[in-house]
C-alpha cells in the first residue's frame, strides 16, 4: 500500500484491526458474483468478459480494477479465479522488487491461472518491464549473468490472467494500463448497498442486526464495505458487552461513540484537521504543512489520510493558497463561521 492508502480505514479501529480480524474478514468475502453487492457495471462487464471467455474454452483477458481501499478489488480477483475455475496466486507491486521476483512467480503458473497483482503502480521499473512481454506475448526474457556476458533466455509461460489493482490508475504508464482487456473503475458504495453488506455479513457472523443499526453503521461507513463490516465488529462487541447482543440503532451510534466515528462517518483525526482549521486559522486558506503541525501530524498523514475523506464529503477544498473550509464544514462541527469567513464559497479559489 503506498502511504495512506488502508491507514484510513485502519486507524478507525486501529487496535482492533489484528490478525484474528483479518481472518473474519476473509470469510466475509463474497465468493461469486451473484453474492458481490453493488458496482453493479464492474460487475456487468465482468461477467460478460468471464462468461464469453468460459464459452470459448479460453483464459480471460487481463483484468485492470482500479478504485479506493476496501471497495473489493481483492475479492473481485478471488470471484474471477473462482468463475473461471482456476488457482489464484496473490502478490504485490511492492513485494516486486526485482525481476527477477515477477520472474520466478511467472514461471512458476500453471494454465489459466489467475495473478493477483495488488498495488501494480508500485512496482519497480524492471519488473514493469518484463511484465508488458509477459502480459502481452506470454513470453518472458531471463537474463542471466551480468555486464557484456549477459544473455537473455526467452522462457515460454502459460496463459495466465493477470488480475492487478490500483488505488490510482492514472500512476500506471500508458504501455501498462493498455495491455488490460478490461478496466474496471470501483466506485463508492451506496448507503443502501453497505446496508446490504451490514446485513449479509451479519448473517455470517450470526449476529442479529436490525434495519436502523444496519442503517446506522452503513452512513458511518464512509462508502467502504471494509468499514462497514469493521465498524458492524465494533457494535457487535458492544452488544455483547453493553446491550442485549443485537446490533441495533442505539447500540450502533452508542458503540460509535466509543470509537469516535461520528453520524458522518468522520473520526477524530478528521475532525481534529477540521476543528484546527475552522478554530485557529478561521476557515482557511492555511498550508497543509503548518495544519499538520496544529493536530500533531505528519503532512503526509493529513494529506494522505484525513483530507480525501474531507475533500469527498464537501467539508474542505485544496486551493493554491491552501486549505479552506467550505460553510458545511462549520455546520458539521456546529460552529459559525466569522461574518466574511475567508474561504468560504470564494469563487476561483478551487483547483480542479
Ligand atoms: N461488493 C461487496 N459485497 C460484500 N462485501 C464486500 C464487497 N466488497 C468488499 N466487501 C468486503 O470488504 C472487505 C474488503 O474487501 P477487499 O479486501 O476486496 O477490498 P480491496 O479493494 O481489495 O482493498 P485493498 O485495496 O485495501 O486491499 C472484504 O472482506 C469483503 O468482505
Amino acid at each position: 500500500m503506498s502511504p495512506g492508502d488502508g491507514q484510513e480505514e485502519e486507524r478507525l479501529v486501529a487496535t482492533a484491526a489484528d490478525r484474528e480480524d483479518q481472518a473474519v474478514e476473509a470469510a466475509l468475502r463474497p465468493r461469486d458474483l451473484g453474492e458481490f453487492i453493488g458496482q453493479s457495471r464492474v460487475r456487468e462487464q465482468l461477467d460478460l468478459v468471464l462468461r464469453a471467455a468460459r464459452a470459448r474454452g479460453a483464459t480471460a483477458d487481463h483484468v485492470l480494477l482500479s478504485g479506493a481501499p476496501g471497495l473489493g478489488k481483492t475479492t473481485l480477483s478471488m470471484i474471477i479465479a473462482a468463475e473461471m475455475g482456476a488457482p489464484i496466486r496473490v502478490t504485490s507491486g511492492p513485494a516486486i522488487q526485482h525481476a527477477g521476483d515477477l520472474a520466478a512467480i511467472l514461471s512458476s503458473l500453471g494454465e489459466g491461472e489467475v495473478l493477483f497483482l495488488d498495488e501494480i503502480h508500485r512496482m519497480s521499473r524492471p519488473a514493469e518491464e518484463m511484465l508488458y512481454m509477459a502480459m502481452e506475448d506470454f513470453r518472458v526474457d531471463v537474463v542471466v549473468g551480468k555486464g557484456p556476458g549477459a544473455t537473455a533466455i526467452p522462457l515460454e509461460l502459460p496463459p495466465f490472467t493477470l488480475v492487478g489493482a490500483t488505488t490510482r490508475a492514472g500512476l500506471l504508464p500508458p504501455p501498462l494500463r493498455d495491455r488490460f482487456g478490461f478496466t474496471g473503475h470501483m466506485e463508492y458504495y451506496e448507503p443502501a448497498e453497505l446496508q446490504r453488506v451490514v446485513h449479509r455479513s451479519a448473517g455470517l457472523l450470526g449476529v442479529e442486526v436490525t434495519a436502523e443499526g444496519a442503517a446506522e453503521i452503513a452512513g458511518r461507513s464512509r462508502g467502504t464495505p471494509r468499514i462497514a463490516n469493521r465498524l458492524l465488529r465494533r457494535v457487535r462487541d458492544w452488544a455483547q458487552v453493553r446491550g442485549d447482543g443485537v446490533v441495533t440503532h442505539e447500540a450502533a451510534v452508542s458503540a460509535l461513540a466509543v470509537y469516535e466515528v461520528d453520524e458522518r462517518g468522520l473520526d477524530r483525526l478528521d475532525r481534529a484537521v477540521l476543528g484546527a482549521l475552522l478554530r485557529l486559522f478561521g476557515g482557511g486558506p492555511v498550508g497543509v504543512a503548518t495544519l499538520a503541525v496544529a493536530v500533531g501530524e505528519e503532512r503526509e498523514t493529513v494529506e494522505e489520510v484525513a483530507e480525501p475523506f474531507l475533500v469527498r464529503e464537501g467539508l474542505l477544498a485544496r486551493t493554491p493558497r491552501g486549505r479552506v473550509a467550505t460553510p458545511a464544514a462549520w455546520r458539521h462541527l456546529g460552529l459559525t463561521p466569522p461574518a466574511q469567513a475567508p474561504g468560504a464559497g470564494q469563487d476561483g479559489l478551487f483547483e480542479g
